[in-house]
């Protein structure tokens, strides 16, 4: 049986290799097959351990997961992001070879990747290995949806490779990474944490909340970020299995670029498309959780209750309506937010659901959602150009949208909060809040203290 199935993988190169016999240029062929099991952590590791860059997405609540091994070929766009993202991806999976008899969502060619938040906003060394919109294509990736398992391999071949080699190589590679191994943990402990001027943040907010006043924006989005030292280099694979155990109902992601790797657990649905079916979310405004049920049930009332708190949610609720009314149908949105409960804390959540109009695609969508008054403010013009020149941190890809896309117009992107860039044996942190007229800069560094948690709590802290 193997060996029918690495002769069909040798029969499909040798197919490309023949196909380009007349050209001097590289052909990408992509292949997936369904396998019987593989674990995504183990997956993850052993990229590692052969020395790949990794991608790393999960939706904790759908048992999703996309694990890639190396990069077959990236899309890098500086300036018209959106549309210079989506045009390479066009470009390649046109060109390219796909085998993939599956086509459910996430099987196949993907793109995994994100962008920087403002892409306006001048850049620091920090996040000098991420750019302005940078997608991975991986040479191996792993794909498990409903409990099915899926591999692919993206490889480029040339006129004069040999087909039985690429496949030997293939096979080695795959047997490698779907292999099995103890899973080990390695635990790290925080040395010194440093908060990057708390009190010139809070000062901002204060300013914020005054301009707000003299109708110069309606809500601002500030975030600060905190420093990290750990007494030994942090272990991406352990930061993940520690997230997933810990933060359901979120999305959990890594990006690595050699040393650097952008991590999180973010609840923030920015869109999901899925035959044209379109979702995205409101979340803004937050709680903490109670110790008791009784406190957490309080909490949850006052907080569905609070001006302050629906006003922060309800510009986004009519920001993601007036912006996608133009590309989708049907568009549902219920009247009032309900509560999403985390682990560490809760939001108001309003679900939007349409039905996206035949020419448009998720990057059109992302285009005029991002960002979005949870992580911008509104008017975004002027919420933007506060951030831009009072924030005291380079936001880089927090506060941005990551994600995936296939080959059949599938996709699905988050907002990346709860989320560190992790640096060897150092990182740092990142968490903002919604500013408007009511805040009390006290309240809100608090709040922001909550949001830390997440990845506080998997880092030893
Ligand atoms: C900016 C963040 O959260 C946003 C998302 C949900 C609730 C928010 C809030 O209540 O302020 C923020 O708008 C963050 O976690 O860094
Ligand atoms: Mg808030």
């Amino acid at each position: 049986m193997i060996e029918i199935k690495e002769k069909q993988l040798e029969h499909l190169l040798d197919s490309a290799i023949k196909e380009i016999q007349y050209h001097d240029e590289l052909q990408l062929v992509s292949i997936t097959k369904e396998i019987s099991y593989a674990n995504p952590f183990h997956f993850f590791d052993k990229a590692k351990a052969i020395g790949k860059d990794r991608t790393f997405w999960t939706s904790t609540g759908d048992q999703f997961y996309l694990v890639g091994a190396g990069n077959a070929y990236e899309i890098i766009a500086e300036d018209s992001r959106f549309e210079g993202t989506e045009e390479g991806w066009n470009n390649l999976i046109n060109e390219a070879i796909i085998h993939n008899k599956y086509k459910y969502p996430g099987t196949g060619i993907v793109a995994l990747g994100g962008m920087s938040f403002d892409p306006r906003k001048a850049p620091s060394d920090l996040w000098n290995k991420f750019k302005p919109s940078q997608f991975t294509i991986p040479e191996y990736m792993l794909t498990i949806r409903k409990n099915n398992f899926y591999f692919t391999a993206n490889v480029f071949v040339k006129k004069d490779d040999h087909s039985v080699q690429l496949a030997n190589d293939i096979k080695r590679h795959e047997n490698e990474l779907i292999s099995q191994m103890e899973t080990s943990l390695t635990a790290i402990n925080i040395k010194d944490k440093k908060e990057i001027e708390p009190d010139k943040w809070k000062e901002t907010v204060r300013y914020a909340t005054e301009e707000i006043s003299d109708h110069k924006a309606e809500k601002i989005v500030l975030a600060r970020e905190i420093r990290l030292k750990f007494d030994k280099q942090a272990d991406i694979g352990t930061i993940l299995n520690k997230l997933i155990d810990t933060q359901s109902n979120s999305y959990i992601f890594a990006f690595e670029k050699g040393e650097d790797c952008f991590v999180g657990a973010t609840p923030e649905r920015l869109v999901r498309v899925e035959n044209k079916r379109l979702l995205s979310t409101c979340l803004a405004g937050t709680a903490p959780r109670g110790k008791t049920k009784e406190e957490d049930e309080r909490i949850s009332h006052d907080l569905l209750n609070d001006e302050k708190n629906r006003q922060e949610h309800d510009f986004v609720v009519k920001m993601i309506n007036h912006s996608i009314k133009n590309h989708c149908t049907n568009i549902k949105i219920p009247d009032e937010p309900v509560i999403y409960p985390l682990k560490n804390l809760q939001h108001l959540y309003t679900p939007v659901t349409a039905k996206l109009k035949d020419r448009y695609s998720i990057f059109d969508i992302i285009k005029q959602l991002h960002p979005t008054p949870a992580l911008g403010g509104t008017p975004r013009t002027e919420s933007l150009a506060f951030i831009r020149e009072h924030e005291l941190l380079d936001r880089g890809w927090y506060g941005a949208p990551v994600g995936w896309l296939d080959s059949n117009q599938n996709g699905e992107f988050a907002v990346a909060i709860r989320s560190g860039l992790i640096q060897g044996d150092e990182a740092s942190l990142f968490a903002g809040c919604g500013v408007v007229k009511d805040s009390d800069p006290e309240a809100e560094y608090e709040e922001t203290n909550i949001k830390f948690l997440p990845m506080l709590s998997v880092l030893g802290g």
